[in-house]
């Protein structure tokens, strides 16, 4: 385990220095008691002799005096120590999650990557500050001990020793089932974090749907898992711990037995029985709690298994030679395939170009596969056969900052930090001119949202933007679309409904992103406007495509986009005439 450990922190020095001030401390400890013998010979011998039992009282004295000293040192260096790991195991988490392909974050792993990033790497910090001196004093004690006996009488000595390995053996079961309880134990807690956040999130759409009480069914259940499963975890454990209380209590009767037969035979003075009875039951003290703690070890050993498993998960392989300028703009889809895990294709054998300068639009039924071809290009996870290329480039040879910095994404759901609309546009490029940061808000038709709020830009909106309407939020992400200048947008047009106002300003926003020749844009469209506005479609099918053309070669072919575009001509009241203009 602490190779594991060294392997996730290589901090040698510092475990190292830890580990021998909590050995020393241990027989240290151990030594004390052993002064036992000779302070109870001077005392119980006939008569008294304080003055044999003086020099062994000044030395005990000392003794705890420089173990009140070595705690001193050892204890904020463990807590210091204990800080600076979990500091190092989060950074060493966050970093690599960063580097994760999109497509790994579901709603169970990033349950599970909050409790690792949280909980597992405190419990692991425990070791050093905590668990770990435990199990050192637990373990060295009694071996200090035991020494200490063997030289006084080594047939008690022996006895001791021999009861040792059915002890061990008691205890390694024993360990072994409290992790797999503690395993158990964590996916039902994990569980139940998972749920507890979604209901949190989705309050809204249960009180909507009145489901505002009974909603937490689900956290209702996983809450009952997890209560079953710490009732069966207790259970199992039971058994186990009792059997090695049974073997510690064994040992001290038998221990009891041979001493006083000893004892009676004339082959054990008084005073050194007295001494022995003591020292074991200081042997057999620490080792009854070895059990308890070798179970906590287990519980972190799991805890190390979670780090290790998320730090484990490959990130998308990097090209050796990563191509570090683009070549152009346009985005080509080569007979690309794609599932998501072992699911069917969401996309098959899809190819289409979208020239650098023009306007592609994603239409087709919902699970189609048009936020999937959007994810493709932004490169959230690698295809499965086929290549996606952008000026002409594969994106698996892109450098990743070169595609980052080449794309700008616009969800449907747009998420927003809980900061000012300031910052939350800014953080598309920090280091954007206020020219260029007002022409964006500008384009965006944010200006005109700002214009209305009390606190303008400062104006906090709350968290994933919860202060400001859907449109409003959409108009952020578009502001921040302009200010990264980024000669690729994908766009996922908001779906819903939106009030006639920031209807038009949307609208408006996005036709402006799609006219600039300098942009290479792909939207997945459920407008009229930015359909007719588009200079090609893409429809899709069960995740193939179904038809592609001009928005006005379509909807003369009559095929799905000229259903769609009757749907939401019908709801609309746009209008198209079969050359295509409004
Ligand atoms: N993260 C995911 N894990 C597993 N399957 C997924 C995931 N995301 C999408 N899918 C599946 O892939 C298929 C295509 O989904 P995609 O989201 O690309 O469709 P879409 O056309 O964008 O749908 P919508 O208009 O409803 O957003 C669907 O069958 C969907 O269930």
């Amino acid at each position: 385990m602490i190779r594991r450990l060294l392997a996730l922190w290589p901090q040698p020095g510092l475990l190292v220095k830890l580990g021998a001030l909590h050995v020393a401390l241990s027989v240290l400890q151990g030594l004390l008691f052993t002064l036992l013998i000779p302070i109870l010979h001077a005392l119980l011998s006939d008569p008294v002799d304080f003055a044999a039992a003086t020099p062994w009282l000044a030395i005990g004295a000392a003794g705890v005096l420089l173990h009140w000293l070595l705690t001193v040192i050892a204890t904020p260096v463990g807590f210091a120590a204990s800080m600076r790991l979990a500091a190092a195991l989060r950074r060493r988490l966050m970093a690599h999650t960063t580097t994760l392909p999109l497509g790994w974050f579901d709603a169970a792993t990033k349950a599970r990557l909050g409790r690792t990033v949280t909980a597992s790497t405190g419990e692991l910090s425990r070791l050093i500050a905590q668990l770990g001196p435990q199990v050192v004093q637990a373990t060295v004690v009694p071996l200090t001990l035991v020494t200490a006996i063997f030289v006084l009488d080594w047939r008690l000595g022996l006895l001791l020793l021999a009861t040792t390995p059915i002890a061990v053996a008691v205890m390694r079961r024993s360990g072994r089932i409290a992790a797999e309880v503690n395993e158990e134990l964590d996916e039902a807690t994990t569980e139940v974090a998972g749920r507890a956040l979604e209901l949190g999130q989705a309050q809204p759409v249960l009180r909507a749907a009145g489901y505002g009480e009974t909603g937490g069914h689900r956290l209702r259940d996983a809450l009952d898992e997890h209560r079953l499963r710490y009732r069966r975890g207790l259970r199992r454990t039971l058994v186990p711990g009792l059997g090695y209380a049974g073997v510690v209590l064994v040992a001290f009767v038998a221990m009891l037995v041979l001493a006083a037969a000893l004892l009676l035979g004339g082959d054990l003075p008084v005073p050194d029985a007295v001494a022995l009875l003591v020292l074991a039951v200081r042997y057999l003290e620490p080792l009854g709690a070895l059990n308890g703690l070798i179970g906590g070890l287990r519980a972190l050993e799991n805890a190390l298994g979670r780090i290790e498993a998320i730090l484990r998960t490959a990130p998308l392989p990097a090209a050796a030679s990563p191509v570090r300028d683009l070549a152009g703009t346009d985005i080509e889809f080569d007979g690309v395939t794609f599932s998501y895990g072992d699911s069917a294709p969401a996309l098959r054998s899809v190819s289409f170009r979208c020239p650098a300068g023009t306007t592609t639009a994603l239409v087709g039924p919902s699970g189609s596969g048009k936020t999937t071809i959007v994810r493709l290009v932004a490169r959230f996870a690698d295809v499965n056969a086929g290549v996606v290329r952008i000026g002409g480039t594969d994106v698996r040879e892109l450098d990743d900052d070169t595609l980052m910095r080449s794309v700008a994404i616009v969800f449907q759901d747009v998420y927003l930090f809980d900061g000012t609309i300031e910052e939350n546009v800014r953080l598309a490029r920090p280091d954007a001119t206020e020219a260029e940061f007002a022409e964006a808000a500008r384009a965006a038709r944010l200006d005109e949202v700002v214009a209305r709020l009390p606190d303008g830009w400062r104006t906090r909106v709350g968290e994933g933007g919860a202060q400001l309407s859907g449109g409003e939020r959409q108009r952020v992400s578009i502001a921040r679309a302009f200010v990264k200048q980024a000669p690729i947008v994908l766009l996922d047009e908001v779906s819903s409904a939106l009030d006639p106002e920031n209807e038009s300003m949307v609208q408006a926003a996005i036709a402006d992103l799609c006219a600039d020749p300098d942009r290479t844009v792909i939207v997945i469209a459920h407008r009229p406007g930015t359909l007719t506005g588009a200079d090609h479609v893409v429809a899709l099918d069960s995740g193939e495509i179904a038809e592609r053309g001009t928005p006005a070669e379509l909807l003369r072919t009559g095929g799905m986009f000229a259903r769609i575009w009757t749907q939401n001509d019908r709801a609309s009241g746009w209008h198209l005439a079969k050359d295509g203009r409004m």
